[in-house]
């Protein structure tokens, strides 16, 4: 059996889906974002910071934030957008055959999904009409995210959007990206400099804060313990960040920097959509453990 409870995480209400096998993952309204993933038979994916705020006064540090319209200060609007400050609200009735991208969950998995309009608190500074939909999926070794923005206004806006994943890891040391050998990436901790990756599977060494324009639909990230294989339609770049120990972050522990790395696909460049329009930005995480 599929069940959904609803909970809270600190004070925060959230909705946990338990697919019929076991797997498990755990939204928060505040954001829609995905604070936990559990596949069947398996340990969390995602890391949380111990010292996040869990009240809503800022945003949630781990999981994964969902960031629209805007990414990071690329824009006179809020840090990575207001969608990760805003209360979200659970959309329901049928939601399994709606979503553009083919499902690539086994039957038995739990499914939620949850809304952002304008006009909703936080949503009002920006001054488009807009509805957000945000899906998640999770069953057997996966976790299914899709993203749909929609123009319900009658002029063209412009939007960039991210799912900006917080992997958890045994040791920033052990890890290693496969897919972006030879792709170029604009170094954010060198002013933006173009540069081009010239080793085929990256190690996190140090701040790394990275954007790959255009990137592959496959990439791959493994620890010690585990793989997790990501696929992203619609998200055209894909980010890489780790603060690493100097970042000094108030909302993060000692150390905790070299528990995760974040792996995002993002659209950096905003996007044009026009009125009626819609876009879809999909994002598909599969673990699996080494042996
Ligand atoms: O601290 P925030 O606002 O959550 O941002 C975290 C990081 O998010 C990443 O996506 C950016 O590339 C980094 O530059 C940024 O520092």
């Amino acid at each position: 059996m599929t069940t959904t409870d609803h909970i809270h995480i600190g004070s925060l209400p959230a909705v946990r889906l338990r697919a019929r096998d076991g797997a498990q993952a755990t939204v928060s309204l505040f954001g829609a974002q995905v604070l936990s993933w559990i596949p069947a038979g398996g340990k969390d994916q995602l890391f949380l910071s111990k010292r996040s705020a869990l009240d809503g006064s800022k945003a949630i540090r781990g999981g994964i934030p969902l960031i629209f319209p805007q990414f990071s200060d690329r824009g006179p609007g809020t840090r990575h957008g207001f969608a990760r400050l805003s209360h979200w609200r659970r959309l329901h009735g049928d939601v399994s055959g709606r979503d553009a991208m083919p499902s690539a969950l086994p039957p038995g998995s739990g499914i939620a999904e949850f809304g952002l309009e304008h006009g909703d608190p936080l949503g009002a500074p920006w001054p488009h009409r807009f509805s957000l939909r945000f899906r998640v999926g999770v069953g057997a070794d996966r976790l299914e995210l899709s993203l749909q923005v929609r123009n319900a206004g009658d002029s063209v806006f412009r939007f960039s959007a991210a799912l900006h994943t917080y992997h958890g890891v045994t040791d920033i040391d052990g890890v290693r990206v496969d897919g972006l050998g030879g792709c170029t990436f604009l170094d954010q901790t060198d002013g933006g400099r173009e540069k081009t990756q010239h080793e085929a599977l990256l190690a996190l060494r140090g701040t790394q804060d990275r954007i790959y324009p255009a990137t592959p639909d496959r990439l791959a990230m493994r620890d010690d313990a585990r793989e997790i294989i990501m696929h992203q339609t619609g998200f055209t770049d894909t980010v890489v960040w780790n603060p690493g120990p100097a970042a000094g972050l108030s909302d993060m522990a000692d150390e905790e920097h070299r528990r995760f790395v974040c792996i995002e696909p993002a659209c950096i460049t905003p996007l044009e959509l026009a009125p009626g329009a819609t876009w879809t930005g999909s994002h598909l995480l599969v673990c699996q453990p080494l042996r």
